[in-house]
C-alpha cells in the first residue's frame, strides 16, 4: 500500500537552490509516498500548514526548511501520534544534528522511506515548543544580529561573524534560577537550557552532550568576566562536547532538571530554537517522550540513557567517548578552535580601530 504524507516545504531556506532540492525529494519520495506538497509563505508559516493537514487526518508530515520550519511543524506534532520527518536544508540545521539525522537530502528521504521512528522530549518554554534548546545572553544576541540577507550571504560564517560582535558589548547579566525548591543566583553572560543540541551549539554543553529522550533538559550557565575568559571558556565547552565529556571549569555551571523558572536583571531576550521570540522572565519545563520523529536506528540510544541514569551529574564520563570519533572531533575541533581564535584576534583589531 503506497504511503501518504504532507510535505512542508520552505522556498527560501538556507542557502541552496529551492527548485532543484524539492525536485529531488520529489523524485526520491514520490515512487513510494503519495505528496501533499504545501510552501510557506511570508504570510502562512510552517505551523499553519501543519494545523491545516493535521485537520484532513495526515499520519505523516515532512517539514523540509531550517530550525524555523521544522520546530515550527513540531511544535504542533508534541503530543499527537503524527510522525515528523526531517529534510533539513537550513543554515545550521541544528534540530537535526542534534538528533543524529544525516545532513543530505538523500539521506533524509532515505530514513524517512526506511519509516524507523524515535519518541523524543520536547519542551514547553513560556508556553512555546522547543525541541532543541533557547538562549539567554550570547546566543540569542548573536542569533538576533544575524540577519537572513547575513545568513544568505555567508551561511553559518553569518553566526561567527555576529558572535564577534557581540563579544564586542558583552556584559553580564544577574540571573536567578528556580528548581526544584533551589534558588540559584549568578552573574552570566549565556544561559542554555537545551533539549537536543548538536556539538556546535557549544554554549549549551556543559555536560558534554545532550539526551533526546531522558525526560530531563540541560541547563549550562557562563560567568566568565570578559572576553578572553568567555573565548577560553568557549573553546573549553566545544572540545568537551566533541568527546562527549562533562565540562569541569570554574566559569561553567550546569545540572539537569526537569522544570525551572529564571528570572534576569535587566531583561534580556529569549531565543527558542534559533529564533528571538520572547524575553525573560521564563518558565521551561521538559515534556519527555512527546514527538516521534523518523530518525535512523541509533544502537547507542540505550546504552546512552543508562549512563544518564547512573552517573552523578558531577562525574566525568569517560565511558562516553567513542574513540572512532575522537580524531575526527578532534580536527573539528582544532578548526574551530581556530575560528575561536580568529574570533579573539578580531574582537581586538576592532576594539584597537584597525
Ligand atoms: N515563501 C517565503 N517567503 C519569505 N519568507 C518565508 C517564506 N516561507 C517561510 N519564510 C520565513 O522563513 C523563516 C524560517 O526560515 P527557516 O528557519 O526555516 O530557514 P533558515 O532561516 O534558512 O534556517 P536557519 O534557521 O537554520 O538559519 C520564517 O521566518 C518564515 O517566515
Amino acid at each position: 500500500m503506497t504511503r501518504s504524507a504532507c510535505l512542508i516545504f520552505n522556498p527560501v531556506a538556507g542557502q541552496g537552490d529551492p527548485k532543484q532540492e524539492l525536485t529531488q525529494i520529489l523524485s526520491l519520495l514520490t515512487p513510494k509516498i503519495d505528496l501533499d506538497i504545501k510552501k510557506t509563505t511570508k504570510e502562512i508559516g510552517a505551523d499553519q500548514l501543519a494545523q491545516q493537514a493535521i485537520k484532513k487526518g495526515v499520519k505523516t508530515i515532512i517539514a523540509s526548511g531550517g530550525d524555523g520550519t521544522i520546530s515550527a511543524v513540531a511544535g504542533v506534532l508534541i503530543n499527537s501520534d503524527i510522525r515528523l520527518g526531517i529534510i533539513a536544508r537550513g543554515t545550521a540545521n541544528a534540530f537535526a544534528s542534534a538528533l543524529g539525522i544525516p545532513n543530505t537530502i538523500e539521506e533524509q528521504c532515505q530514513i524517512i522511506l526506511e519509516g524507523k521512528t524515535k519518541v523524543v522530549d520536547t519542551a514547553l518554554c513560556n508556553d512555546k515548543p522547543m525541541i532543541v534548546l533557547a538562549a539567554i545572553g550570547l546566543e540569542a544576541e548573536t542569533i538576533k544580529q544575524a540577519e537572513r540577507e547575513m545568513k544568505d550571504n555567508l551561511g553559518q560564517l553569518a553566526y561567527i561573524l555576529s558572535g564577534v560582535q557581540q563579544l564586542q558589548t558583552l556584559e553580564k547579566f544577574d540571573v536567578e534560577i528556580n528548581h526544584e525548591n533551589q534558588k540559584i543566583r549568578l552573574g552570566a553572560i549565556a544561559v542554555s537550557i537545551a533539549n537536543a543540541a548538536p556539538p556546535t551549539s557549544f554554549l549549551a554543553q556543559g555536560p558534554g552532550r545532550t539526551i533526546a529522550d531522558d525526560g530531563l533538559l540541560d541547563i549550562t550557565v557562563i560567568t566568565s568576566d570578559n572576553v578572553a575568559e568567555t573565548v577560553a571558556t568557549s573553546y573549553h565547552l566545544l572540545q568537551k562536547a566533541l568527546l562527549n565529556n562533562e565540562t569541569e571549569h570554574q566559569d561553567i555551571t550546569h545540572w539537569r532538571t526537569k522544570k525551572m523558572t529564571i528570572t534576569t536583571n535587566p531583561p534580556q531576550r529569549i531565543a527558542i530554537d534559533g529564533d528571538v521570540v520572547c524575553q525573560t522572565p521564563l518558565t521551561i519545563e521538559c515534556m519527555p517522550k512527546s514527538l516521534t520523529i523518523f530518525a535512523p536506528a541509533q544502537p547507542s540510544d540505550e546504552s546512552s540513557k543508562q549512563e544518564a541514569n547512573l552517573l552523578p551529574l558531577n562525574s566525568n564520563n569517560k565511558s562516553a567517548i567513542n574513540v572512532s570519533n575522537v580524531k575526527t572531533s578532534f580536527a573539528i575541533s582544532g578548526l574551530l578552535g581556530g575560528l575561536l581564535i580568529l574570533m579573539f584576534f578580531a574582537y581586538f583589531l576592532s576594539v584597537r580601530g584597525f
